[in-house]
């Protein structure tokens, strides 16, 4: 187990945005969370970094730098039902966030090792002790702008990146983290058709190695690269299961999916087209 949850709930005045979520993601997993609008995803992630408090239940990870959140836990486990976002980033949970964090004044390259340095230079004092640490931290930072495909642009002024592009670099600073688990929202949000297919390509490329809890909206990017599907409805979790099992649950569909048509193109596969499926980019 990486990360569980257990009668995870927040509440909103009289709205019960998540409504106790028992669910267990394991190493390695590439887990898609779909829902319709306002069935809690969002929020789901908020409670998992951190940037919201539960109003009941816990949350549990096994980072592989227990000791990163100050405390030992004795089997690996460690409670971070209250852990605030920059101690959830500490200890490897890392997200890209739908509204973006890129800088946009500075270069491909600088956006990175800067995210880069954050987490490696995070003792100043080390930081400026060793030499070679800037070189190390660029040196990182190229490796990572190969991953995402963005090598050749590493000299360009961020804000002139296409929309996917930004996309892309947005997973390689979130990858500079060293993170155990990824959470992505919304990936492809916004990003044009022919540029869905190389975000896709990337966060299978990063699931190779890392557990990827996913926020999607395109059903075709669900369907194809997650290892299971987890499904909100009005914060409940109502089903979670492999791809094609989940296509064909009638619960799914009579609460989410819509009119989706696997062999169809367009019904409820395009982030951009809310119509027939209750879908829309959020
Ligand atoms: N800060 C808040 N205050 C009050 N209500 C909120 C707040 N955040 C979310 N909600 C409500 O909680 C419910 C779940 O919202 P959430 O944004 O988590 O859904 P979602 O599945 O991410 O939706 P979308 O697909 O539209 O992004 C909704 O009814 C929403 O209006």
């Amino acid at each position: 187990m990486l990360l569980s949850t257990h009668g995870l709930t927040k509440r909103f005045g009289g709205i019960t945005a998540v409504d106790a979520v028992d669910f267990t993601l394991e190493e390695g997993e590439l887990c898609s969370v779909i829902g319709p609008n306002g069935a809690g995803k969002t929020t789901f992630f908020n409670l998992l970094t951190g940037v919201l408090e539960p109003t009941a239940g816990r949350i549990e990870f096994s980072p592989t730098d227990p000791a990163a959140y100050g405390n030992e836990a004795e089997d690996g486990v460690v409670d971070i039902t209250d852990a605030a976002p920059y101690e959830t980033a500490l200890l490897g949970l890392h997200r890209s966030y739908q509204i973006t964090n890129i800088f946009p004044t500075v270069s491909v390259l600088e956006n990175v090792r800067i995210a880069v340095q954050a987490h490696r230079g995070g003792d100043s004092w080390r930081f400026w002790r060793n030499v070679n640490a800037f070189d190390d931290h660029v040196t990182e930072a190229e490796s990572i702008l190969q991953r995402i495909g963005l090598a050749a642009e590493a000299d360009r002024t961020a804000e002139n990146l296409s929309h996917g592009e930004k996309r892309n670099l947005e997973i390689g600073i979130a990858l500079a983290g060293d993170p155990d688990l990824l959470l992505l929202d919304e990936p492809t949000a916004g990003v044009s058709s022919e540029d869905v297919g190389q975000v896709t390509e990337i966060i299978e490329d990063v699931s190779e190695d890392h557990a990827v809890l996913l926020i999607e909206h395109n059903m075709d990017v669900v369907m194809g690269i997650s290892d299971r599907v987890a499904v909100l409805n009005q914060g409940e979790l109502i089903a979670q299961d492999e791809p094609e099992t989940i296509r064909e649950s009638e619960a799914v569909q009579r609460a989410y999916l819509g009119g989706y048509d696997p062999d169809g193109a367009a019904t409820g596969t395009d982030a951009d087209d809310g119509g027939e499926s209750g879908v829309s980019a959020g």
